[in-house]
């Protein structure tokens, strides 16, 4: 019999924690610890993919399945099913591989080994059904709000870009075309690089001096609409763990990066002495900080649902619902407030989040303007922005299906303001 293969069981681990006790696979990478790299990213890899992929999954499965497994060895049985059929893995060897883990599961799990190689060589033969399943829609909660913003169109497009997944972009800190070429990258129109093959990040030329680091294409807008000048005094609040904190100090700006996260907040110095840039930090409660003088500059990268981020986080949809959507919408507005106070004369505020939903967006704007009326929107001036990403309101509005012949970008909403003169 094979030997147990611990990316595949580390896999099935990982979808437990999502689908039953709802962790983020960010929040059970501690559990991958012990595995050497190359079986932590196939265990990643397979997990990202069989969430991507559940409902078509479970509508494989639910023919063969007179009642529900035990949430143990049904993992194992989702894990198999994409491998067969959307991972194109050989059949006998997956079916090998996963009885063979289902013995090494004890006394309980052992007896389930004739099912999970019945059931998977039952899926196998079958793989011309799953061409024919729809690409996976998105849970209820969320489909719902996105129906009612965008439309049923809008709404097909993203669930098959999150079904796509999420190309690798980095930010340089100079020389974009010079970087694209020795990465054999596509240098996008806004400035960031996008990876033709992801592989070993760290192994890449230009990782250990810190030349780039690994940012989203939409991510990396919000600090480019801030367009900070050289010295000019910066607050980046909300800021671990860093990737608009490095753009900013690698303007010149005098950056000073502010978080509630000490651990996040560790992570952001780490990036910044790879990258040798420099920002003062704070670990702090926005909404208690003062600062010591005005700035010339904010950029709030709010908390906020990480609608935007789905497709390169399917984890997100499981863990996550409606609730604490409210209390999110209620800081940011506070957070708007407060940042507004902080600037001097002629200062100005991006404003941006990572999520898809209006009220964290288009409406959370509207409603500061309506609290503070001496503020504008200001137009938006990035190299390379498309028109039609800008808003009726002059905001910037991004969608996981935005670019879709490019590889999309995150949901992004970000917008600038400054006081009327
Ligand atoms: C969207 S993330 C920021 C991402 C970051 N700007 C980047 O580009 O890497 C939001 C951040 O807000 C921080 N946060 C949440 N509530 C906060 C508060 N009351 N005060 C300060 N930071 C807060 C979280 O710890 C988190 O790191």
């Amino acid at each position: 019999m094979a030997s147990i293969d611990p990316a595949r069981r580390a896999a099935a681990a990982l979808l437990v924690g999502v689908l039953e006790e709802r962790l983020t696979l960010a929040e059970q990478a501690g559990e991958l610890a012990a595995l050497p790299p190359q079986d932590r990213a196939r265990a990643q890899r397979l997990a990202l993919a069989t969430l991507r992929n559940l409902p078509r999954a479970d509508a494989m499965l639910k023919p063969h399945l007179r009642k529900k497994p035990p949430a143990d060895l049904l993992a194992v049985l989702r894990l198999g099913t994409v491998e067969i059929c959307a991972l194109d893995a050989a059949p006998h060897g997956v079916v090998d591989a996963l009885v063979t883990l289902t013995h090494s599961g004890g006394r309980r799990a052992e007896g389930f080994a004739g099912l999970i190689n019945a059931v998977l060589r039952k899926v196998a033969a079958d793989t011309a059904r799953w061409q024919r399943l729809d690409p996976p829609a998105l849970p209820g909660w969320l489909r719902g709000r996105l129906m009612s913003a965008y439309g049923k169109v809008a709404v097909m497009k993203m669930e098959a870009a999150h079904h796509a997944g999420a190309p690798v972009d980095l930010s340089v800190k100079a020389d974009a075309a010079a970087w694209a070429e020795k990465l054999g990258a596509e240098l996008l129109p806004t400035g960031s690089l996008r990876l033709a093959q992801a592989g070993q990040i760290t192994d890449l030329p230009g990782y250990a001096a810190g030349d780039w680091w690994v940012q989203d294409a939409a991510a990396a807008l919000p600090a480019k609409l801030l367009a900070a000048q050289p010295g000019e005094t910066v607050l980046d609040l909300c800021a671990a763990p860093g990737g608009k904190t490095l753009q900013l100090a690698a303007m010149g700006a005098d950056v000073t990066a502010l978080d509630i996260s000490a651990p996040r907040l560790d992570r952001l110095q780490e990036n910044l002495a790879r990258c040798q840039v420099t920002a003062k930090t704070a670990v702090a409660d926005a909404l208690e900080w003062q600062p010591e003088a005005p700035f010339d500059a904010i950029l709030l990268d709010a908390p906020c649902s990480a609608t935007g981020t789905i497709r390169r986080h399917p984890d997100l949809p499981f863990v996550k619902d409606a609730k604490g959507i409210k209390e999110l919408v209620a800081l940011q507005a506070q957070l708007i407030d407060r940042a507004l106070g902080w600037l001097k004369p002629g200062g100005r505020l991006v404003y941006a989040t990572c999520s898809l939903l209006p009220e964290e967006g288009e409406a959370q704007l509207a409603a500061a303007l309506e609290r503070h009326p001496d503020w504008r929107i200001n137009a938006p001036e990035i190299a390379g922005i498309d028109p039609a990403w800008i808003t009726d309101q002059g905001a910037v509005r991004l969608r996981p299906d935005t670019w879709p012949e490019r590889g999309g970008m995150d949901g992004f909403f970000m917008a600038v303001l400054k006081r009327a003169t």
